[in-house]
């Protein structure tokens, strides 16, 4: 795309890429004007004229060199601003060399350097909106070998997570960025996200260095910052959720799939998949994506075979599990109630997949109705699938028996996680999704970097409100009865 072209792209700019005059009088730079940063649209700069939006034809600048993106979690958030290296030559920023590979998060004003091709000056267009949590929540600035930053990652029902920065000799080379999940906790209580987390270790699953308490009950819990933003972002395009095309989906299902076996393989049921808690690595098709927010995940390893605990987010909750329609049963709810039905199993998780590769494939929640939670709750119940509608028009008919056959109410003819991958809308791609997950999945992940338990318990906010779901609600409730 041509540079001007830009101009005519709607939508605020979030941030700009100021060339400096470094490379100004050579042949090699053709494109000396300002780069604006807009929301959900990655900036690729290299030699490849079709692929990139600024293209520099150096031999020394790879097809495509490095790409620039930013994510801003919601309107009331600051954007956080990254740019990944995809080069063999490599870029700096403000002189420290990037690894082959490492996506780096901006700073106002930081110069980014790729050299014989231009120098720019990265200048933030919304600064700063909200006060610092750190100091409005009392959060611990500096924890063993972390530094927590003011910038905000997202936030829910929980806890808040935060940017921190690990604390290193210098080298030539730019420090990597974590993320910290900050929850208030009950003193002495074991805090299950964190226990569940530390002994897990998947390429599609969140990784967790290090836990921390502070001695005002806050759990801190150290993870890779994952910089692509979350699978509803990426799908909400405009102001509703656009589907994206089969192949596109099927990578993201392989990995979730990926995820879930090594998970039920663990014993772990995770009992909250959704949009919100799938992480995109950098907003574009075939990266890899991971799976975070275990606040709610089940560990059976220990002793528990079956759950009866009431718990999730409605629309892409399995039958089995037991919400209720109507709330004024939640009144006289117990665990009895799941237990009539012998409560539910690893499988609730599936049927969250599918409710996630209906919205790929289509764009609409396939239980939605008129939206209420009521009238969710009713319709996954029945689980009638309506498969004539023009949104199924252009799906194959393998995908919409893969997407039945996890929505399927009866439970026992629902797919499990390792079934799912012999289902022949997967396996008729195997061979080709193994190469993408081999040579593009796994090489992106690193490996942990320090291990340690904790011994606390979360703090449950006092009451938790159901409102009216939406489907464009992006912080969904969740509901928890026991
Ligand atoms: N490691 C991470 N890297 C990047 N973003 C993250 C990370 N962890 C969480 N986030 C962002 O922060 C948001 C809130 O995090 P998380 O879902 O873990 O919190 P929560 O309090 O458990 O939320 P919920 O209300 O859904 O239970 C996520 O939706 C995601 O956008």
């Amino acid at each position: 795309m041509a540079v001007n072209t830009f101009e005519s792209l709607r939508g605020q700019v979030l941030g700009v890429l100021e060339p400096l005059p470094v490379y100004r009088n050579q042949d090699v730079n053709e494109n000396f004007a300002a780069v604006p940063i807009f929301k959900n649209k990655l900036v690729k700069i290299g030699r490849n004229s079709r692929e990139c939006d600024i293209i520099f034809p150096h031999p020394s600048i790879s097809s495509i060199h490095c790409m620039f993106w930013a994510i801003r979690f919601d309107d009331d958030s600051v954007p956080m601003h990254y740019v990944k290296d995809c080069s063999l030559n490599g870029i700096s920023i403000n002189g420290l060399l990037l690894k082959r590979g490492q996506t780096c998060l901006l700073e106002d004003e930081d110069v980014i350097a790729i050299p014989n091709a231009c120098e720019y000056r990265f200048q933030a267009k919304i600064k700063m909106l909200t006060s610092d949590l750190i100091e409005q929540l009392g959060f611990q600035v500096n924890v063993e070998n972390w530094r927590l930053t003011s910038k905000v990652v997202g936030s829910g029902t929980f806890g808040h997570v935060l940017v921190a920065n690990e604390k290193a000799e210098p080298t030539r080379h730019q420090p990597r960025s974590y993320a910290v999940k900050i929850i208030k906790m009950k003193p002495n209580r074991l805090d299950k996200e964190a226990k569940i987390l530390l002994r897990l270790d998947h390429p599609n699953v969140i990784k967790v260095h290090m836990t921390f308490s502070d001695d005002r009950n806050h759990l801190y819990i150290f993870q890779d910052l994952i910089t692509g933003g979350d699978l509803f972002s990426y799908l909400a395009k405009t102001d509703c959720l656009s589907p994206i095309p089969e192949t596109e989906a099927l990578v993201i299902i392989f990995q979730i799939l990926h995820a879930l076996k090594y998970l039920h393989s663990q014993g772990v049921v995770h009992r909250d998949l959704k949009l919100d808690n799938i992480l995109l690595c950098t907003p574009e098709p075939c990266t890899r994506i991971v799976l975070a927010d275990f606040g709610i995940a089940k560990d059976l390893s220990t002793k528990h075979s079956r759950m009866h605990t009431v718990v999730g987010t409605p629309e892409y909750c399995a039958p089995e599990v037991g919400f209720k329609a109507d709330r004024a049963a939640y009144k006289e709810f117990s665990r009895a109630a799941t237990m009539e039905q012998h409560g539910y199993d690893a499988k609730c998780d599936l049927w969250s997949l599918g409710v996630i590769a209906h919205i790929m494939l289509t764009g609409i929640s396939p239980f939605y109705g008129d939206g209420s939670e009521a009238s969710i709750i009713c319709n996954a119940k029945i689980g009638n699938l309506d498969m004539s509608t023009k949104q199924w028009t252009k799906v194959s008919e393998h995908a919409k028996s893969f997407v039945r056959s996890l929505l399927e109410t009866n439970v026992t003819k629902r797919l499990d996680s390792s079934r799912s991958f012999q289902h022949p809308w997967i396996a008729k791609h195997k061979g080709h999704l193994e190469k993408i997950y081999q040579k593009k999945i796994i090489p992106d992940s690193e490996p942990r970097q320090s291990f340690e338990e904790t011994n606390w318990k979360r703090k449950l906010p006092k009451s938790v409100k159901l409102s009216p779901t939406s489907v464009m609600n992006k912080k969904a409730r969740k509901l928890e009865l026991s």
